[in-house]
């Protein structure tokens, strides 16, 4: 995601930047909020009801425009190999069995998982993932203080969102230990998939099918709802919708919906997705060396389906079968090179 891009309105203009979720943070004071013991509740000065979830939201969002706009020093979306390295550290220090694989850059301009430490039979175990590590709703709704009921794809966004504000502990957040900020961090920051295009791409995909703009219309409507959803938790109810959409404070909340619908799996018969930190690395093959798995415990396991030789790419089959659910999905298509 281009940075520059991020402190412009669409429109040119940098009117409304302390406004994120329709909340005015160049005025916003937590200390004026205080706990009424009469009705048990959060009120601000005006007595209004804040609600905690409102609160909680609100911290990282006031955190967000910090990082953004006033300190610019902090480039919350550089990572490095250093940053991957920590990453797996975490992840095997939390019972991930990583030994056999590394994250390198891959052909796509992104990172894939390699073979590494000799060639692997077929069947073998590739590596580990605790069920611990498997993220998903009740665990984005209890990190966040939100009710179960909250649709897969808003909490576990906001969780993403959550996650990258905590990344600097010297600064104003809830959950300054946050567990999943190098995760959050190890992200990919240019994304393709359908949240971000526009009506040029769609025009580029119309030509070639009316199904690639019917999946992008859906990707990009989950998208929407999902936005509307947080702001329908958070806001007040005075403050137009259309901040949100219209001010690029919402980008990192688009990116994080990216990610969120390219990264998470299913497993089983669930119908809900979990997002899988370091195993989300697997780029898509049609003629992929491993699958994905879970045990009797949910632990998930990366398991070669062919032999793989040292140094050689890891892949799995991200089963789907269409290339215009592909390209809506995970930015990418099989088939044709794309708008350049
Ligand atoms: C689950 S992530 C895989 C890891 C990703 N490459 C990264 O840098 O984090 C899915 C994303 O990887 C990229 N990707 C995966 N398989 C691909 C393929 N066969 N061709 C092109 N891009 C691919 C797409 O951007 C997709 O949305």
């Amino acid at each position: 995601m281009d940075q520059s891009a991020i402190s412009q309105n669409d429109d040119g203009s940098d009117e409304e930047e302390d406004y994120i979720f329709g909340v005015d943070f160049s005025k916003f004071d937590v200390s004026e909020v205080r706990f009424d013991e009469g009705d048990e509740k959060l009120v601000n000065n005006d007595s209004n009801y804040v609600s905690k979830q409102q609160l909680s939201v609100s911290f990282h969002c006031a955190k967000l425009v910090q990082y953004q706009w006033t300190d610019r020093k902090h480039n919350i979306f550089d990572t490095n190999d250093r940053d991957i390295q920590k990453l797996f550290a975490w992840a095997e220090a939390q019972g991930a069995n990583l030994a056999k694989i590394t994250c390198c850059h891959d052909a796509f301009d992104g990172n894939g998982l390699y073979l590494k430490g000799g060639s692997i039979a077929t069947g073998s175990v590739v590596a580990v993932l605790p069920r611990s590590l498997r993220i998903g709703q009740n665990h984005a709704c209890q990190k966040l203080g939100l009710k179960n009921s909250t649709p897969d794809l808003s909490a576990l966004s906001l969780l993403l969102v959550d996650a990258l504000m905590a990344d600097d502990e010297s600064e104003i957040c809830h959950s300054k230990d946050n567990e999943l900020s190098l995760y959050a961090k190890c992200l990919p920051r240019h994304f393709h998939n359908a949240v971000f295009m526009t009506d040029d791409d769609l025009e580029y995909w119309g030509r070639l099918g009316q199904k690639y703009v019917t999946n992008i219309r859906k990707v990009q409507d989950q998208a929407t709802s999902c936005m509307h959803y947080i702001q329908d938790c958070i806001l007040p109810p005075d403050v137009s919708r259309t901040v949100i959409i219209r001010n690029n404070h919402s980008l990192l909340l688009k990116w994080a919906i990216a990610m969120v619908q390219s990264r998470t799996h299913s497993f089983g018969s669930h119908k809900c997705r979990w997002l899988t930190p370091i195993f989300d690395f697997c780029n898509h093959s049609v003629d992929p060396n491993c699958r994905l798995e879970g045990d009797a415990q949910g632990n998930l396991i990366l398991r070669a389906t062919t032999s793989i030789q040292q140094g050689e790419e890891i892949t799995i089959d991200y089963q789907v079968s269409d290339d215009a659910k592909l390209v809506a999905t995970y930015g990418f298509s099989l088939l044709h090179r794309g708008p350049t």
